[in-house]
């Protein structure tokens, strides 16, 4: 049995370790689903504050895809709000979020394989074209071999590569917060540390990133906090050490990846690992 969420959670049980101040992007209670009558999310919370790289993990089918897509108005939101800076962009088209400042990768069919590079990097920026050079400028300031290939078609580039011009591509349009679907999904181990670390300088560089992953343990060694979804619930929450170093959450979570979790604890420049992640709503009974 799963950590489930209490209605007496707390803001502080919800979303551990996170900055004080009024959050970027704020996901309140959020209740949706694809099919009339059939829930995926069943009251899920989520803040990321201005610079953070928030990841969101869980088993599969726990609804993290659905939630990222919520926040970004692909699937109707039934319950509950999502706030940008403070203004309500609850069930805002996609469209109006992408000039509102929210950038969002999906996981597959996220290149023009037909066109070049740089005609893909100008698809990101069809609203706002004489924005082009500016941001093809910071683009290859952060991933230089856009700029040298930028004639190569898109088609041709490796599935790495292909996901480095998405997320330039979502770059474009200068969003504040950029939410990454499963970036390394597919992708060879070398090829995930790549993405990994592109999400890292990503985020460095000033954007604020929500990611949903499949690589958990990945995913946390480089989030500033993360929340762990179940059956489109929050069951756990908190900095992403903290919960890459806590027995529950590895007991149910993280599985057979425990022994590498452990390794990885240990060679931490943080420090020795401290459990400190706490189930949602008391306990798990596990
Ligand atoms: N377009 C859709 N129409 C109907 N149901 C869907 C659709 N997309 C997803 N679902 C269902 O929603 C549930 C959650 O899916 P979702 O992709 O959000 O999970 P996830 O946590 O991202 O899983 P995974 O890690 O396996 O990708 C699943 O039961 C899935 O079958």
């Amino acid at each position: 049995m799963t950590a489930q969420p209490s209605p007496s959670a707390t803001r502080d049980d919800l979303h551990r370790g996170a900055p004080a101040g009024e959050p970027l992007l704020a996901a309140t209670d959020l209740i949706a689903g694809y099919l009339p009558g059939v829930d995926i999310l069943n009251g899920c919370n989520l803040v990321c504050h201005p610079g953070e790289l928030v990841g969101i993990i869980g088993p599969n089918g726990a609804g993290k895809s659905t939630l990222l897509k919520a926040l970004f108005g692909l699937v109707t939101i039934r319950s509950g709000s999502v706030t940008l800076q403070g203004e309500d962009i609850t069930n805002h088209r996609a469209d109006s979020l992408v000039r509102r400042g929210v950038g969002f990768v999906p996981q597959n069919n996220n290149v023009f394989p037909s066109l070049s590079i740089e005609e893909n990097l100008q698809m990101g920026v069809f609203q706002a074209p004489k924005t082009f050079n500016e941001r093809f400028e910071f683009i290859v300031d952060l991933f230089p071999t856009l700029g040298e290939r930028r004639k190569q078609s898109a088609g041709s580039l490796s599935g790495g590569e292909r996901q480095m011009v998405a997320m330039a591509r979502a770059l474009m349009m200068n969003p504040s917060v950029l939410l990454l679907d499963e970036p390394s999904a597919g992708l060879s181990p070398v090829r995930q540390d790549e993405t990994f670390l592109r999400t890292r300088r990503i985020n460095k560089a000033g954007v604020s990133v929500v990611i949903v992953e499949q690589n958990a343990r990945r995913a946390l060694q480089i989030c500033d906090r993360a929340y762990v979804l179940d059956q489109g619930r929050n069951a756990y929450s908190g900095p992403g050490r903290q919960l890459m170093n806590d027995p529950k959450v590895i007991e149910l979570y993280l599985g057979t990846l425990a022994t590498d979790v452990e390794s990885a604890a240990g060679k931490a420049a943080d420090g020795p690992a401290v459990s400190t992640a706490k189930p949602l709503g008391g306990d798990p009974a596990l």
